[in-house]
Formats: C-alpha cells, sequence, structure tokens
C-alpha cells in the first residue's frame, strides 16, 4: 500500500485500482465509508475506577524520571477471555497506560497484523457491548489506565454522548480515535471533558506546524506522536526524524508525548526514551505473539516474556 502522510488526527484514502493511497490529509473530505461493523444493544455497567489517569500518569512517571511503556491489544484476538488474562498480564508486567483496540471491519491506518487480528475478533462474534462486559469485570483488577483505540465509526453508530458515558462506567481512563478530523473533534472533546475521558490526538512526521501546534493545544492526556508515515507494523529501525520532531513538539508544549509506529524491540525501545519520548508504543509486535501462538496460554506466555523484555529496556 503506497502511503504518504500529510497532517495529523485524520485519514484520507483514495482507493483506486492499482493500491489505495493512504493519506492523513487535513485538507480533504473523508472520502472512506462510514459502514459499521457492529450495532449491540445498550448495556449498563457501573464501576469506578481507582487507577490514575492518562496525564496523571504521566505527571507521576515525570516525578519518578521513568518514561511510560504503553501495549497495545486488539480486543476479542484470540477471544475476550484471553483478552481480560493479557490485560492482567500487560499490567503485571509494569506497563503504564494500556491501549485496547476495538476491532473495526475497516482498520484504515493499521497494517496487517492489526487487520488480521481484526478480523479474527470480528468473526468470533466480538461487539462493543462484549468488550464492555469484559472491562467491566477486568478494568477493576489493573493498577494501569485504559486507553480505548476505536475507530469514528463506532462511536457515531453509538451516539457520542452515549459511548463516553458507556465507556466511562467500566472505568475506561482514555480513548484514541486515529481517524476524527482535527476539524470534527470538537464534538468528540465537548462530551469527553464532561465525562472525564482524555482524547488522545495524533500527529505524523508530515504535520504542518502549525496544525500541530493546534493538535498539541487541545489533546487531552498526552499526544501520539506518529513515528512514521504509514500503517501500523513492527519496522526494522525507528525513523530517526522523530528526535528531532519531539524537540519541535517540546518547543511548543510540556504536555507529555508518547511514540508509536514500528517499535518492536528492546533497542528501539530504548532508542526512543532515548530521543525524549514520555512514552513508547508498542502494538503490531504485541498482537502478532498473541495472534501466531499455537493456544492462548502460549501466547500470553510468550506476551510476559517479550513485555518483561521490552520493559527493562526502560528500567
Ligand atoms: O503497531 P505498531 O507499529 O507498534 O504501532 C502502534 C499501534 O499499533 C497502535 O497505537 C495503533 C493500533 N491501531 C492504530 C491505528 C492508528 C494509529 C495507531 C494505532
Amino acid at each position: 500500500m503506497a502511503i504518504t502522510a500529510k497532517s495529523a488526527t485524520f485519514i484520507h484514502f483514495q482507493h483506486n485500482k492499482s493500491h489505495s493511497l493512504f493519506r492523513l490529509d487535513s485538507r480533504s473530505s473523508v472520502p472512506f465509508s462510514r459502514k459499521s461493523s457492529f450495532s449491540p444493544p445498550m448495556a449498563t455497567f457501573s464501576v469506578a475506577s481507582s487507577t490514575l489517569g492518562l496525564s496523571e500518569t504521566f505527571t507521576k512517571l515525570k516525578r519518578e524520571g521513568k518514561v511510560a511503556f504503553i501495549p497495545y491489544i486488539t480486543a476479542g484476538d484470540p477471544d475476550l477471555s484471553t483478552t481480560a488474562e493479557a490485560l492482567k498480564v500487560l499490567d503485571s508486567c509494569g506497563s503504564d497506560i494500556i491501549e485496547l483496540g476495538v476491532p473495526y471491519s475497516d482498520p484504515l491506518a493499521d497494517g496487517p497484523v492489526i487487520q488480521a487480528a481484526a478480523t479474527r475478533s470480528l468473526a468470533r462474534g466480538t461487539n462493543f457491548d462484549s468488550i464492555l462486559k469484559m472491562l467491566n469485570e477486568v478494568v477493576p483488577k489493573l493498577s494501569c489506565p485504559i486507553a480505548l483505540f476505536t475507530y469514528y465509526n463506532p462511536i457515531l453508530k453509538r451516539g457520542v454522548e452515549e459511548f463516553m458515558i458507556t465507556v466511562k462506567e467500566v472505568g475506561v481512563h482514555g480513548l484514541v480515535v486515529p481517524d476524527v478530523p482535527l476539524e470534527e473533534t470538537a464534538i468528540l472533546r465537548r462530551e469527553a471533558s464532561k465525562h472525564k475521558i482524555e482524547l488522545v490526538l495524533l500527529t505524523t512526521p508530515t504535520t504542518p506546524r502549525e496544525r500541530m501546534k493546534a493538535i498539541v493545544e487541545v489533546t487531552e492526556g498526552f499526544l501520539y506522536l506518529v513515528s512514521s508515515i504509514g500503517v501500523t507494523g513492527a519496522r526494522a529501525s525507528v525513523s530517526a526524524k522523530v528526535q528531532s520532531l519531539l524537540q519541535e513538539i517540546k518547543a511548543e508544549s510540556s504536555k507529555p508525548v508518547a511514540v508509536g509506529f514500528g517499535i518492536s524491540t528492546p533497542e528501539h525501545v530504548k532508542q526512543v526514551a532515548g530521543w525524549g519520548a514520555d512514552g513508547v508504543i508498542v502494538g503490531s509486535a504485541m498482537v502478532k505473539i498473541l495472534g501466531d501462538a499455537k493456544s492462548p496460554e502460549e501466547g500470553l506466555k510468550e506476551l510476559e516474556k517479550f513485555t518483561k523484555s521490552l520493559k527493562s529496556a526502560l528500567l
């Protein structure tokens, strides 16, 4: 897939015969269809979360001179009970925040590993309500906050306010929506802050400076710096451009910046932390372990080993 990224919090797809062009571009309308993958009935939950929120977590880590370790996994892959166990494993291995992905039928910003995980999860019948039910049971057992990761459509499907109320009720602290255009974040931001959900926005290596400043201004919890243009997926190396991007962003704001895309080894983690990142995000490499395992038990064991190896790079 040929990809160029133009600016942040906005995914623009132009599908043509030879390939689909994936652009993060704020200057064009959103062409992709907002087809939904599920629309479950409402469910009601109530659990107060005792953990720190995203920004509080970063404040604590900064005081301790530490960098946040932030893994991502796809909910329901290979199944929701394994996801529940994986959240506990990631938490017990010292994750500071966990990104939990809501599987979606059209994951435009995701590479093959996470796309396959979403397909497997949806094929098993994972839907938003079953994820909420699992979170309602697991969140009280976690010491680190959850940032829910979803495309825009599932939010629109449920209704922005209803979505925020429901995720807050199960103890979710943060929300990352990679395909919401900055111009459309106002309603999301209003409802998110009303229900004390921290809405995390993203910038990319080609986000124009003025746009980056506008995004940094309104992002909550932290700023997600996408390390390289393209879709998610482990890479052999992390773009050295991240170092200067971090300096540019930090010249504009004191908000914490976490870096994601392509990070998949302890060396990458150490390198990105050394460049001044406040957090390091690892997704595809985690998802691959769970997806490739011969059994859920084996996947959880491998996940624990891998997470400890990455976390040790930050100690
Ligand atoms: O998979 P990687 O290359 O380690 O990148 C993190 C990424 O998976 C996670 O943050 C994420 C999952 N889906 C996304 C879509 C857009 C931006 C970020 C994401």
